[in-house]
């Protein structure tokens, strides 16, 4: 079954068919990447081959195996999805990275994260995770994204350190935090209905309209930084491709000091790091 899966997977144009397939085979028999060694697939009942029959045919229709399996990995973490949620990307990694290289743990007292956006929180929960000690507090415009946050600190044994709230971005919060950190929406409104199928049709827009030049959370989460973030915290903001530039004058008319551009896993700008002039 997993051959004739990964070959029709191919013949579809899916870019890793024998991983899909895998993937999609061992969440069909419940069972973990090593019991497909040791059990032989002619033994598949009548309804786990219907199970990953249907599996395959969500995937042959564009659906991501990530969805389909409403999990994903990130930090070494493993999260819940739902359709509030974006499907956190292996490049916001990469704003971990730069966060846990800029910060710098507070002397007496408890590190305060503030994540803007946090969909599955995957951010924050990955930065509490490797902050010993850490508080953190994730705001989402989406209920329902919350309640998926939430979940999947509590699967994550975070709860006791992390809090969610229904917020539009930090203008709610005077509280002071050591980490702010945001992975906003930022594709153009317009090049929204150019994107690949699987995030197009997948992933809610309310995680990618970024307005009309892909900046507005910008605009508005630079400035709230100011407010949010004690003397010397850091802000650690993701972007998109092309927004460097723009990026680099806005923090500048905020008069935040940028301490790091870094790269993604393709060697583009993807993060921007900054603190308070
Ligand atoms: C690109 S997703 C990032 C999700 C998650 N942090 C990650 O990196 O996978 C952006 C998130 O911002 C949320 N969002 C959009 N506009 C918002 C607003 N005005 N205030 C708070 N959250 C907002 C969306 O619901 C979405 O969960």
């Amino acid at each position: 079954m997993r051959r004739q899966m990964a070959v029709e997977l191919t013949r579809s144009g899916i870019e890793t068919p024998a991983l899909d397939a895998r993937l999609l085979l061992c969440a069909a028999l419940g069972v973990e990447e090593i019991a497909l060694i040791l059990a032989p697939e002619e033994k598949l009942s009548i309804e786990e081959r219907d199970a990953a029959q249907a599996f395959l045919e969500r995937r042959l229709a564009g659906e991501p195996v990530s969805r389909i399996l409403g999990r994903r990995e990130f930090w070494g973490l493993s999260f819940g999805l739902n359709d509030a949620t974006l499907d956190p990307r292996p490049d916001s990694e990469t704003l971990v990275e730069t966060a846990l290289r800029h910060f710098n743990a507070p002397e007496g007292e408890s590190p305060r994260v503030l994540d803007l956006g946090t969909g599955t929180g995957c951010l924050l929960l990955a930065l509490l995770h490797a902050l010993d000690g850490a508080w953190g507090l994730g705001t989402d415009r989406s209920e329902k994204a919350l309640r998926m946050a939430r979940q999947n600190a509590a699967a994550l044994g975070l709860e006791r350190r992390a809090a969610f709230a229904c917020a539009d971005w930090g203008g709610a919060f005077c509280g002071r935090f050591h980490l702010v950190v945001s992975n906003p929406p930022y594709i153009p409104y317009a090049d929204i209905g150019a994107l690949q199928r699987e995030v197009r049709d997948y992933d809610p827009h309310a995680a990618l309209n970024g307005g009309e030049d892909g900046l507005d959370p910008y605009r508005v989460l630079f400035r709230q930084f100011g407010a949010l973030a004690l003397d010397g915290g850091i802000g650690v903001f993701e972007f998109g491709a092309g927004q460097e530039t723009a990026l680099l004058d806005l923090a500048e008319r905020a008069a935040l000091d940028v301490i790091e551009v870094a790269e993604d896993l393709a060697g583009k700008p993807r993060v921007m790091a900054v603190r308070r002039r």
